[in-house]
């Protein structure tokens, strides 16, 4: 485990952030059911994306990893999901979006897919397949133990599925890759509100760009998904990741000079909201084709007699905005964060403990976060990432505005998204060193 002793430090430079995690995978998974040779830009070797290039191969795809003027790529030969017969393991480690995407993807190929994973992922909710594989009398037997060990077999048939949509959108994207090449034309109703909508968005999109076709009636939340299809090769090129940009451009509303590179000023990545955020709390973001950044308002931040910030749509985002809310003047209420719950750890408790520890005034409220803006913080100096890469990362730029200094008990846990953060955090002037607990 990793300690981390982080002195007061204001960070200052310019991040070109890392690549977006949630359209690395949903490319490489595309591409690798796409018979032919596709190319993926702009790779971040995360944890969860070698989880992901580790499941597609063990289906059959062909996957190298070149590097190319300072960036990876992938070069992928897709595979044509066929009846062939094998059994296969997948070490799906942490990512809840590996395991999810993949489940109803292992249907395809014939034989059983045991799938193993560590940390929380054996104790994450996976009731919405486990329902579907029962009601069409297939294998998905997972074990009594807390890791992960899920065996699922096939062939799931086209039809109409029903869903909840506020437990995770992974489970319809899992689906939504998975139907068209079934035979026939499949329906998803959801049943409940459609939560992290933008994440069925974007699969909506890069399943689009790989030739897939599927008609989503918002309105009715009904997704018509003709079978037969066929994915086409493709390059594609993986944009910033705004998830992670968060972080940064928050760290520059907290009065740290912070400008992000790499980023879509059109991005359809939900958690460009943390722009909005900001704004909420009277930050002013600058974003321009080449960069964004915020910084605070001439008066400060503030979210007046009450802010109401909904997280629903947006759930990764909301440890580094609580944060942010926790130092603007006046009360913040962040609302519709059941989800937190249900993530690496329990964000909603582990937010509200972790701040607490350093001075903030915040509670939490059923699936609510009730903040009251301090003018600074200062408190304990051990805080804990709960081994949860958000938390650890959001843990990170609190040490910017803290007038102590900290210790981040497993502060490695950064690696299940970002491996690169605390370089990227050091070079931008961040005091770093290792430091042992002992625990
Ligand atoms: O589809 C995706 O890429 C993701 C969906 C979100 O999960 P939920 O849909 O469960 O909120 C998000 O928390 C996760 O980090 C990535
Ligand atoms: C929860 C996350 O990812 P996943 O669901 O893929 O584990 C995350 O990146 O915060």
């Amino acid at each position: 485990m990793t300690d981390l002793l982080i002195k007061p430090a204001k960070l200052k430079g310019n991040i070109h952030i890392t690549p977006s995690k949630s359209m690395a995978h949903r490319a490489v998974i595309a591409a690798c059911l796409a018979v032919g040779e596709s190319v993926i830009d702009n790779i971040e070797l995360s944890d969860d994306i070698i989880a992901t290039i580790d499941g597609m191969t063990a289906f059959g795809a062909k996957i190298q990893i070149e590097d190319a003027a300072g960036r990876k790529r992938l070069l992928i030969q897709g595979v044509k999901a066929d009846a062939k017969h094998s059994d296969r393991v997948i070490d799906a480690n942490e990512s809840g979006s590996t395991l999810r995407f993949l489940i109803p993807i292992a249907t395809l190929f014939a034989g059983e897919t045991r799938f193993v994973g560590r940390g929380k992922l054996g104790s994450r909710p996976l009731d919405p397949f486990e329902e579907i594989f029962n009601a069409q009398g297939l294998k998905f037997e997972a074990s009594a133990t807390e890791q992960l060990d899920l065996t699922v077999e096939g062939p799931l048939r086209a039809g109409r599925y029903e869903m909840a949509g506020n437990i995770s959108s992974q489970f319809i994207t899992g689906l939504l890759y998975t139907l068209p090449l079934l035979a026939g034309e499949s329906v998803i109703q959801i049943t409940t509100e459609l939560e992290s909508i933008g994440y069925i968005e974007l699969t909506l999109d890069v399943l689009k760009y790989f030739g897939i076709g599927i008609t989503f009636n918002k309105a009715e939340r009904q997704f018509i998904i003709p079978g037969q299809q066929v994915y086409q090769a493709r390059n594609y090129t993986v944009e910033g990741d705004y998830s992670q940009a968060a972080f940064f451009l928050s760290a520059g509303a907290l009065g740290n000079d912070v400008t992000v590179t790499g980023l879509q000023a059109d991005s359809k990545q939900g958690d460009r909201g943390i722009t909005t955020i900001l704004e909420q709390l009277n930050a002013v973001v600058t974003t321009t084709d080449r960069e964004v950044f915020a910084r605070a308002a001439s008066e400060g931040l503030s979210s007046g007699e009450l802010t109401v910030i909904d997280g629903a749509q947006v759930p990764d985002i909301i440890p580094i905005s609580a944060l942010v809310a926790c130092l603007s003047q006046g009360r913040t209420e962040i609302v519709n964060l059941s989800r937190l719950r249900i993530k690496e750890s329990d964000r909603l408790e582990a937010t509200k403990k972790e701040l607490r520890k350093l001075g903030a005034k915040i509670e939490v409220v059923g699936d609510t976060l009730q903040i009251e803006g301090v003018p600074s913080l200062t408190g304990e100096a051990i805080v804990w990432s709960h081994k949860d890469h958000r938390m650890a990362m959001m843990l990170a730029i609190a040490s910017t505005v803290v007038e102590q200094d900290i210790i981040i008990k497993d502060a490695e846990y950064v690696s299940k998204s970002y491996p690169t953060f605390w370089q990227e955090f050091e070079s931008l002037g961040g005091q770093v060193s290792e430091w042992h607990l002992g625990e």
